[in-house]
């Protein structure tokens, strides 16, 4: 690593243990609060994660102010499921209704930007297993510490679960194969992010509003360049929660999220003169054995973008309110 990535590194990597809830709710000095989940067909651990963060985070201690979960156009009883631990619930789609509606992960989370109240947001993936609400703790840890600090990355052991066995690591296998070499490649300033892939991850509103998000799952590393390109590494910090284990997706799922990762990683290149403009969608083919045979299964591939939200002429107000 370079010099300036090493000090990074060594001065704004925490061990997300170390941060207390009572001392954090004592330095809130005011600011909101909210969690965000994202949340598509997530019945099977929704309830644990936001029950957890209810009674721990909101009913013994007062960190958090509001846990909201984006219903990403489920097909289960996400939101039944989580309304009843005592979230608050926001369709994706009937979000921002004028500004169309786009599937994906990273459009739920800024339309989400419409939804929560929180001077600090923190995004929490709703797949998460065996969920520890000092997760949410360790986010706010630098955010509420150092006003120097405007975003938060988490990392942690990243076990895999094949459906046979769960393997100790080897989780992020995305990370390692796509974004960790491209982000060495072409932003090696965040060659110290251990995990830039993570979900969990935590920023002040004023930055939030202040950059684009890709609406897939491209929006993890367009967020992570965005941002160092809006506050510099020093505005960044990164927390160590230990282990994370979540449902692994299959290597199909993941290879489609790898182009979306790759075509945000080329518009980012292409903004900065490096590439010719990505295409807006690819035709992903891939094969799977049937028999004697291969069969082809093709995929169109794209990802769009949303401007920052502050572009979209809604905020909140002072006295609480979107307008
Ligand atoms: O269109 C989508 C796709 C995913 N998600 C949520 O985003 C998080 C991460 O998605 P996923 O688990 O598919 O990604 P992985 O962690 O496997 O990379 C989960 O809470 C999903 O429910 C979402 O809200 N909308
Ligand atoms: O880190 C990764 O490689 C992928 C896949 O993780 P696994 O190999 O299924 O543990 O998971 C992350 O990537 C997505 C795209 O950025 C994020 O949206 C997910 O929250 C994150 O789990």
């Amino acid at each position: 690593m370079r010099a300036e990535v090493q000090d990074w590194y060594s001065s704004r990597s925490f061990q997300g243990s170390v941060f207390d809830r009572q001392d954090l709710t004592a330095r809130k000095q005011g600011q909101r609060v909210s969690v965000v989940l994202p949340a598509k067909n997530e019945a099977a651990t929704i309830g644990a994660i936001v029950t957890a963060l209810r009674t721990e985070l909101m009913e013994e201690v007062p960190l958090l102010d509001e846990i909201i979960v984006i219903d990403s156009n489920s097909t289960d009883d996400t939101s039944t499921v989580a309304a009843a631990a005592g979230a608050t619930i926001a369709h994706q789609d009937q979000i921002l209704p004028d500004t169309g509606c786009i599937p994906g992960k990273g459009e739920a989370l800024w339309k989400s930007l419409a939804v929560a109240s929180g001077d600090i947001i923190v995004f929490i993936d709703a797949d998460l297993q065996g969920f520890n609400a000092q997760f949410a703790v360790g986010l706010l840890g630098p955010l509420l510490t150092d006003p120097q600090v405007h975003f938060v990355k988490s990392y942690y052991d990243r076990p895999l679960d094949d459906g046979v066995k769960v393997m100790p690591a080897g989780g992020g296998r995305v990370t390692e194969l796509v974004a960790r070499p491209l982000l060495n490649l072409f932003w090696p300033e965040l060659a110290g992010v251990v995990q830039p892939l993570a979900g969990e991850y935590a920023g002040r509103r004023s930055l939030l509003e202040c950059i684009p998000f890709v609406s897939g799952y491209g929006v993890e590393i367009g967020m992570l360049i965005d941002v160092l390109e809006t506050v510099g590494l020093d505005g960044m910090a990164q927390v160590d929660l230990g282990e994370r284990r979540h449902r692994n997706s299959t290597d199909g799922e993941l290879a489609r999220m790898a182009l979306q990762i790759q075509l945000t990683v080329q518009a980012r290149l292409h903004r900065r003169g490096l590439a010719p403009a990505a295409p807006h969608t690819v035709e992903l083919t891939q094969f799977l054995r049937d028999g004697e045979n291969y069969i082809g299964d093709t995929t169109a591939i794209g990802v769009s973008e949303r401007p920052p939200m502050l572009e979209v002429g809604h905020h909140w107000s002072t006295t609480g309110e979107w307008v």
